[in-house]
């Protein structure tokens, strides 16, 4: 029996093709990926295709992942050996072996938005730039649009809009920084793409890549760049065995250059390409189906398209209305306390928002009430300063002519390196033509104080023999060298301000993470740890065996699917967003936007709106959104109002929400205050173990452990302690 028995008689054709260019164009859930999937398995198992020359390109890291262990799954061991994975994570893997062809080292850094906002502010201090209307983060993404389009910081200085301050701004910057970026041997996002596209023009390396991946998919393919595009079709030049996978109607990344056309035009690109189309749903009921083409059939972008599933009827989609946010997070705190007694579990419960700021109302109404959820996105884990300083003493070590890296971490801990001292040493290095951490050596030549050079030199081999070390220390090493070399910990203690405790349980994290990496990767170099958690992505560390709500916003769920969906904030200037408003071809986006949301839920849609928004702390009417209007009112179903519970006695965590009551004034003070904690109620604290709440007020939760008392501010307190 063929392993494609496992598909339908359009996926299984899909499948079988394995040579010359392949168009899979088919709508949400109709098993796109799963096609892809099963062709690998089919190319390798059944068709002895070397599982070398298959590339695959998913569009997340836990796509890939996912990807590579159902490969696995149907055709085992083999399966690591085909190449599975983003286009950065491709990029990055090539240029490590041939960027020397364009100037890089192989160890080099990759710089993130963040890193690329701080050196964008350095050039505009250095040359004393005082544009007051555009800022660095405006900068960055003026250049990396202007890199994605492939358009030099020569090209664009001769461009005639430069008499426009703010083109002028980017002009004088965009050149400094590209010189910067390559003086540091370091990447930003854009360059991985732009730099493995410049290698495809090699006609060695070209060929090379050719013979090597003769066979490639590409999934989400309606979401693929100019510069992506370029890639995949170079590779594929001489084999043409091209298969991509797409539906137009999903394309959301326009933001950032993604471009629809790539895909509609395929059959222009392969005149002889074969198509397919897959109409059968199996993903959602026909209710939710129904719903999500009634909204996708007012754009005109979309190709139309005859989704059917036989999962017949199902639930109305429940559209909840709610006074304002606040009210609109408790309605659906409800609900699922209604769905959590009807036998769903966490797990199968997601929350979906246009944007990420929406996701605070239920960040605190979860902790409040102890619901195990999880955001995905948002405020990563890697941009707080004190995971950056160490991953920037990480990235000095990897890479010691990463200057900005350097920059950061020179006078932190605080070591009376400032910024004249600095500048003496950016000279030295400048007129000598060497790095700024190769100049720290040669503080005889620069006149400095005798205590700042005794500090310096301390540094300097602090850092050399790190170096040293780092060629055959595990990652976890460097990183507990790292903290006692430079006293970090200490450091951080001193701060002395009310998040002290916070950032050493982060620090402690990233330890635990990297240990966690270990595991799973025996033998991780310096380079590839920091390789990983610089191509981080929102959905990475998403488990679907952990009990917990998943939140995220739309752009994120993409090719997820999930039971129960809860779509939040489906108001106008929200969803769609204000953007929309005078611009068809963005209104058209935001449709796909809800396309895709809708087609996240298997059985059970919600969706909810509220009559009242803050924004910038002023209450503003909201009417519901265009799109809930589009479909047709059969379809759904108004949750009568909930009721609104009276408050009867002290609120406990424990109980759950049912004697909440979010519209009562809080009387700060008296025995009716909402604390997540309560005298006498056991907790348990990642160090210190099992504890015992003592104390509790709307300021601070006491807690008694074994090692002694400890004060916890309630504010932050869940990220600390957890109920036993
Ligand atoms: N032939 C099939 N038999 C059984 N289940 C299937 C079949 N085809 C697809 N499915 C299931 O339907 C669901 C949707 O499939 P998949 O995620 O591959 O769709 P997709 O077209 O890639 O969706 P999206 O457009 O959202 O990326 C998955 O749970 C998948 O396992
Ligand atoms: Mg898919």
């Amino acid at each position: 029996m063929s392993i494609l028995e496992n598909l339908n008689i359009e996926q299984r054709k899909a499948a079988e093709r394995v040579e010359g260019p392949l168009l899979i164009l088919a709508g949400a859930g109709s098993g796109k990926t799963r096609t892809v999937t099963f062709r690998i398995a089919h190319m390798v198992l059944e068709k002895g295709i070397s599982p070398y020359k298959i590339l695959a390109v998913t569009f997340t890291n836990k796509a890939a992942r996912e990807m590579k262990e159902r490969v696995e799954g149907l055709i085992g061991e083999e399966a690591k050996r085909v190449m599975v994975s983003t286009f950065h994570s491709f990029g990055v893997r090539l240029l490590r072996m041939y960027g020397s062809k364009l100037g890089y080292d192989s160890n080099f850094n990759i710089y993130d938005a963040d890193d690329q906002k701080r050196l964008v502010k350095n050039i505009m201090k250095d040359i004393g730039i005082t544009d007051k209307n555009t800022t660095p983060a405006r900068v960055v993404s003026a250049i990396s649009k202007l890199k994605e389009e492939g358009i030099t910081p020569e090209e664009y200085a001769a461009d005639s809009r430069g008499f426009l301050e703010s083109y002028r701004t980017v002009s004088a910057v965009y050149s400094k920084y590209n010189v910067a970026l390559k003086n540091n041997n370091a990447m930003d996002f854009s360059d991985i793409l732009v730099n493995t596209n410049k290698l495809m023009d090699d006609l060695e390396i070209r060929e090379k890549i050719q013979e090597r991946y003769q066979y490639i998919m590409v999934d989400e393919y309606q979401d693929t760049n100019k510069i992506q595009y370029e890639i995949v079709n170079k590779i594929a030049a001489k084999y043409e065995n091209l298969c991509v996978v797409g539906d137009e109607d999903q394309s959301i990344y326009g933001f950032r250059g993604a471009n629809i056309q790539n895909i509609l035009d395929f059959e222009k690109d392969y005149p002889n390409a074969f198509v397919i189309k897959l109409e059968q749903n199996y993903r959602s009921t026909e209710n939710i189906l129904e719903a999500a083409n009634h909204v996708i059939k007012n754009n005109e972008s979309s190709r139309g398209k005859n989704l059917w599933t036989d999962k017949k009827g199902g639930q109305p989609i429940s559209i909840i209305e709610a006074k304002d946010g606040r009210e609109e997070a408790y309605f659906i705190l409800q609900e699922i306390n209604a769905l959590k007694n009807q036998g769903y579990n966490y797990k199968d419960l997601t929350i979906l928002y246009r944007t990420n700021a929406q996701s605070r109302a239920f960040e605190e109404l979860f902790i409040k009430f102890g619901i195990a959820h999880k955001i995905f996105g948002g405020m990563q884990f890697y941009q707080r300063a004190e995971i950056k300083d160490i991953i920037a003493y990480m990235n000095v070590i990897n890479n010691p002519k990463d200057s900005l890296s350097l920059m950061r971490i020179l006078n932190v801990p605080k070591r009376k390196i400032g910024p004249a001292t600095i500048n003496k040493f950016r000279e030295y290095a400048e007129a000598n033509e060497m790095s700024l951490f190769e100049a720290l050596g040669h503080t005889d030549d620069i006149k400095l104080g005798p205590a700042l050079k005794i500090t310096i030199t301390e540094f300097y081999n602090g850092m050399m023999s790190l170096m040293e070390e780092a060629e055959y220390m595990p990652v976890s090493e460097i990183f507990t060298e790292i903290l006692t070399t430079f006293r970090y910990k200490s450091y951080l203690e001193g701060i002395g301000d009310d998040r002290v405790e916070e950032r050493l349980e982060n620090v402690e994290e990233l330890r635990n993470s990297i240990t966690e990496r270990e595991k799973n990767a025996e033998d991780l170099t310096l380079g590839e740890y920091l390789e990983n958690i610089s191509l981080v992505s929102a959905t990475d560390d998403m488990e679907e065996s952990k009990d917990y709500i998943k939140l995220m916003t739309i752009h994120n769920s993409k090719g997820l699917e999930f039971p129960v969906v809860f779509i939040a904030g489906m108001e106008d200037e929200v969803f769609p967003s204000q953007k929309a408003d005078f611009d068809t071809g963005q209104l058209e986006e935001e449709r796909r936007l809800c396309y895709v949301a809708i087609t996240r839920a298997e059985k059970t849609l919600y969706i909810c709106h509220a009559n009242e928004r803050f924004v910038y702390g002023q209450s503003q009417y909201r009417s519901r959104s265009r799109f809930l209007e589009e479909i047709p009112p059969h379809l759904l179903e108004s949750k009568t109002k909930i009721e609104k519970p009276v408050q009867k006695k002290k609120p406990s965590a424990s109980k759950g929400v049912e004697n909440f009551n979010p519209f009562k004034k809080k009387v700060v003070g008296s025995a009716d205050l909402n604390l997540p904690y309560s005298v006498n109620d056991r907790v348990t604290h990642k160090k210190f173990g099992l504890g015992i709440v003592r104390n509790a007020n709307e300021k601070t939760v006491e807690v008694e452990f074994t090692a002694g008392k400890k004060k916890f501010l309630t504010a932050a307190i869940d990220k600390f302690i957890q109920k036993a």
